[in-house]
């Protein structure tokens, strides 16, 4: 076990922030934390780190008790939070070194460690830059490298592909993979569902400081009673149709608007064979037809009754 927390409570206030919140991150994971903007992600990752006191629960990472002066586990985590946190009177290259000394000695080994953290982010034409010359995407990467050129064992990523450009999202997302590869194990939050689906071997959801769900993508999916959403153009149809097609086997929710009939089926065989033999058998013209297996924001959307995005 690299990481685990057990009923976790943190209140600023009045407002419970982290409600009995529970995580356990197993050796060579990438385990995303999923969730709305403010449902506790960022509270939670600095509790884990003991950046922040709470109330409640127990906090161990890699087998030992997490607090604030446990120096020999914070050196082998690397953290890269949402606010950029580089010095702007250091240049690309000197950021780096200048983070990665703080944790290695050897003069040699930190300007190995600080070459291969700009290759790894693609900076290598940006090391004499400083910060402020710097496009957000290429800002984001010189923090990600200043957090993991030590090579740390654990890396918690908080949110860190907000407001950057998809070609740089992209690159941070195969850094992502390849620091996995080399062994480490990575606790990555977001709200982007995509990026935790493409991303995470196991996703915890957490809304309003609660875990709702967690599993692998595909356990999550089958947690709920959404089997596929099927979306048909479909010409003139009247209301007592779209009734009768809500009646159909598996069908959970038939709507229509602007010609195009959205349907939510239920787990089950041949559900879209079904709609189309209704839809020929009433001589009902129809175009485009597609359907979509659920998404990460459809498990969201049947446990909590909202959208993850806001
Ligand atoms: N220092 C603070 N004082 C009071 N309330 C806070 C503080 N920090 C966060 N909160 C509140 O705690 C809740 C959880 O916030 P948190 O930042 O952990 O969520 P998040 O999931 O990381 O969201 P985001 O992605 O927007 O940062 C929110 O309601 C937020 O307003």
């Amino acid at each position: 076990m690299i990481v685990e927390v057990k009923n976790l409570v943190k209140r600023y206030d009045r407002l419970v922030a982290l409600d009995h919140f529970n995580l356990t991150v197993e050796k060579g994971e990438i385990y995303g934390l999923l969730g709305p903007n403010g449902s506790g992600k960022t509270t939670a990752i600095n509790c884990i780190l003991s950046l922040l006191s709470y109330d409640k629960g127990n906090i161990e990472i890699f087998g030992k008790k997490m607090s604030p002066d446990a120096y020999e586990i914070k050196k082998q985590i690397g953290i890269i939070m949402q606010n950029i946190a580089v010095f702007e009177e250091l240049t690309v290259y000197e950021n780096i070194s200048y983070f990665c000394s703080l944790y290695i000695n050897d003069k040699n080994q930190v300007r190995r460690l600080t070459e291969e953290a700009i290759d790894f982010v693609s900076l290598g034409d940006f090391t004499k830059f400083y910060p402020k010359k710097l496009s957000g995407g290429l800002l984001r990467r010189l923090n990600i490298a200043c957090g993991i050129a030590h090579k740390p064992k654990l890396v918690i990523l908080d949110e860190p592909t907000v407001a950057v450009d998809p070609q740089s999202r992209n690159k941070i997302l195969e850094g992502i993979k390849n620091l996995n590869k080399e062994g480490a194990t990575i606790i990555y939050t977001s709200h982007y569902m995509e990026e935790v689906e493409q991303l995470c071997s196991r996703i915890s959801i957490i809304d309003k400081g609660k875990i709702i769900a967690s599993g692998t993508k595909d356990e999550l999916k089958n947690m709920i009673s959404l089997g596929e959403k099927i979306t048909v153009e479909a010409y003139n149809l009247k209301e007592e149709q779209i009734r009768q097609i809500s009646h159909i086997p598996n069908v959970a929710q038939a709507d229509y608007k602007d010609s195009i009939l959205y349907i939510k089926s239920n787990k089950g065989k041949n559900n879209l064979i079904h709609i189309l033999d209704y839809l020929q058998n009433n001589d009902i013209n129809f175009g485009k037809i597609y359907t979509e297996l659920p998404t990460l924001n459809d498990v969201f959307l049947e446990i909590t009754g909202k959208e993850l995005r806001d």
